[in-house]
């Protein structure tokens, strides 16, 4: 059984639908993030404000690394930044993986993200406005590490259980 890869931008749905995937299809499920965080005993907040981003891209690499060597299936939920540093998108195509990029648009991101932005270190500080703008450009820039993910599900305007049924149907 090849790994479930889950990507994204920020607020797409990464976590949500891995979880629910998780369960649907009793595959255990890792949330990057999560993985981070219980290895250095800190927050996500904590390691940007304490140790800068560029130490959090490299455990984050590190740690993807780790999660794609366990042998069991599992289903992973990257960061929103994950495929854009180091040459993880490069690992998004691997014969061993199954890379699905949850794809919304800037309209859907601002409003789930302007309801989750504190544990974002990168637009925590953001007014609705400076988020929009600021969500636009970064998204554009990170389409084309994205698009790299071997298959592409549409988000907006469906419900958690849509998502994943979505999903099922690429995996059936
Ligand atoms: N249809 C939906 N699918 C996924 N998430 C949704 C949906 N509707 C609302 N949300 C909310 O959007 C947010 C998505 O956040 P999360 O799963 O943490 O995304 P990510 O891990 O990609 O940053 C959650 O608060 C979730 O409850
Ligand atoms: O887009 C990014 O660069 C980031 C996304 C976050 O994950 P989510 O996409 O799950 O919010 C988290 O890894 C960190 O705050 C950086
Ligand atoms: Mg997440």
């Amino acid at each position: 059984m090849k790994k479930i890869i889950l990507l994204g931008y920020m607020g797409c749905g990464k976590s949500t639908i891995a979880k629910e995937l998780s369960k649907k299809i009793e595959i255990p499920f890792i949330d990057l993030d999560e993985f981070i965080e219980k290895k250095v005993k800190m927050t996500i907040k904590t390691i940007f404000a304490e140790k800068g981003e560029i130490h959090f891209r490299k455990l984050e690499h590190e740690c993807f690394v780790e999660l794609l060597n366990f042998t069991n299936p599992i289903i992973i939920g990257l960061g929103g930044g994950t495929p854009c540093y180091a040459n993880n998108h490069e690992l998004l195509k691997g014969e061993n993986v199954l890379s699905i990029y949850l794809k919304a648009s800037i309209e859907t991101l601002v409003d789930r993200l302007s309801l989750n932005k504190s544990n974002r270190p990168l637009i925590a500080n953001k007014d609705d406005v400076e988020m929009k703008e600021f969500i636009a450009t970064h998204l554009f820039e990170r389409s084309y590490y994205y698009n790299q993910a071997q298959h592409i599900v549409t988000v907006d305007q469906k419900t958690i259980e849509q998502t994943v049924d979505d999903i099922l149907e690429i995996l059936a």
